[in-house]
């Protein structure tokens, strides 16, 4: 419940403007209509990790299949309504304003296409409510999400190598800091690697972070070569019986042929150690950046071997639906979300309290 509501409250930004959006919509051309008593059914959701606790063998590298969640909208519409309703009838009009209203909240257009019209299958005529349209449309998202939502693999190899990458300012130290910090709950030993050796703001702040967490942060001088620095720290790992190590890079996509030379090589030296290394190569996104995170996606891409997302800043934003759009044209795992500055602000990413938080659909 706790969960919900943070991420609702950080969220408030996105939720406001497709939750008034969306109240608008049926308002304009909806009539008043006698209110229908909904039965509450309360189903309570278990919280979910940013990294699954489970070992997962190397050799496999699947993601376990996760049990189907029961309805979260069960809960959410768990209310008597009273009093009169306006509801609109759902047709070519209504779906246009809707498939407006997606697009102007960063879902991208092929996204919000296919979304309207799965909204729109077997419901063409029937008149709804504001809070009908909101709860058929968090299903249509979380049912996107669903496909992408899970927590960071872990495996048994020892060190497990996180290559972070993403672009300068996206959150990556950050980010580094707050899965430092919940590993160490987890009772997990970790080692972290100043890979951006040429910000001498980026190594400091980097260990900053790592007295927070309280994990050791390896640093090289400035303008070092970064692939050796992270040989060294996979040599201090593995010496230390550390349970992750996770390399932080540089992300000047300025000098993209500079980059990924840079990104190979840390990944070359990385393999002498363990040929399986890195175990996953995390890229964080900034929410903020709405459709552009697609592009930097498909950058990142042809640059490392991406194998999961996670997308930092979503507090404060009110470019959330770019996390459907990516979900639906990316398809890569999200691992977990940012919503805020300090350490404890990055959340497992869970489909259905996402899809409630983005459409604003109140808890009750
Ligand atoms: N509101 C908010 N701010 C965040 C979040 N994650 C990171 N930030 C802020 O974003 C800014 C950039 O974060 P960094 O972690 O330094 O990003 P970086 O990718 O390491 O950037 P460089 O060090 O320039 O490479 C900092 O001011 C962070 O506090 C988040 O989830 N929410």
């Amino acid at each position: 419940m706790a969960f919900f509501s943070k991420l609702k409250d950080k969220l408030f930004k996105s939720s406001s403007k497709l939750d008034e959006g969306l109240e608008a919509i049926v308002e304009d051309g909806g009539e008043e209509t006698a209110a229908v008593a909904v039965e509450s059914v309360a189903v309570e959701q278990p919280v979910p990790a940013v990294v699954e606790v489970e070992a997962a063998p190397v050799a496999e590298d699947k993601a376990p299949v996760e049990a189907p969640k029961s309805g979260i909208f069960a809960r959410l519409t768990g209310q008597n309504q009273s009093g009169p309703v306006v509801k609109r009838v759902l047709d070519d009009d209504m779906l246009e304003q809707l498939e407006e209203l997606l697009i102007a909240s960063d879902m991208g257009v092929d996204t919000a296409l296919r979304v309207t019209a799965n909204i729109a299958e077997g419901r063409l005529g029937r008149r709804v409510s504001s809070q009908e349209i909101k709860e058929i449309l968090a299903t249509e998202v979380a049912r996107i999400m669903e496909t992408v939502a899970r927590p960071m693999p872990l495996y048994p190899s020892k060190p497990q190598v996180v290559l972070v990458v993403g672009v300068n300012g996206s959150g990556k130290t950050t980010t580094i800091g707050k899965l430092a910090s919940q590993f160490r709950s987890a009772g997990k030993s970790v080692v972290i690697a100043a890979g951006d050796t040429f910000r001498a703001a980026a190594v400091e702040q980097l260990q900053v972070w790592g007295e927070r967490a309280g994990v050791p942060v390896l640093t090289a001088p400035e303008g070092s070569d970064p692939a050796s620095l992270a040989y060294d720290a996979m040599t201090k790992a593995e010496a230390e019986g550390a349970d992750l190590l996770m390399i932080d890079t540089a992300g000047r996509l300025q000098n993209r042929q500079d980059l990924m030379e840079e990104l190979s090589k840390i990944v070359r030296v990385i393999r002498k150690k363990n040929p399986d290394a890195p175990h996953n190569t995390l890229l964080v996104l900034d929410a903020t950046t709405g459709q552009n995170a697609i592009s930097q996606v498909e950058t990142f891409q042809k640059l490392a071997d991406v194998s999961g997302l996670v997308m930092t800043k979503l507090d404060g934003t009110a470019k959330g639906g770019i996390l459907v759009s990516l979900a639906d044209k990316i398809g890569l795992p999200i691992h977990a979300i940012g919503v805020g500055e300090q350490i404890d602000d990055l959340q497992p990413f869970d489909p259905e309290e996402f899809a409630a938080a983005l459409i604003g659909l109140d808890q009750k």
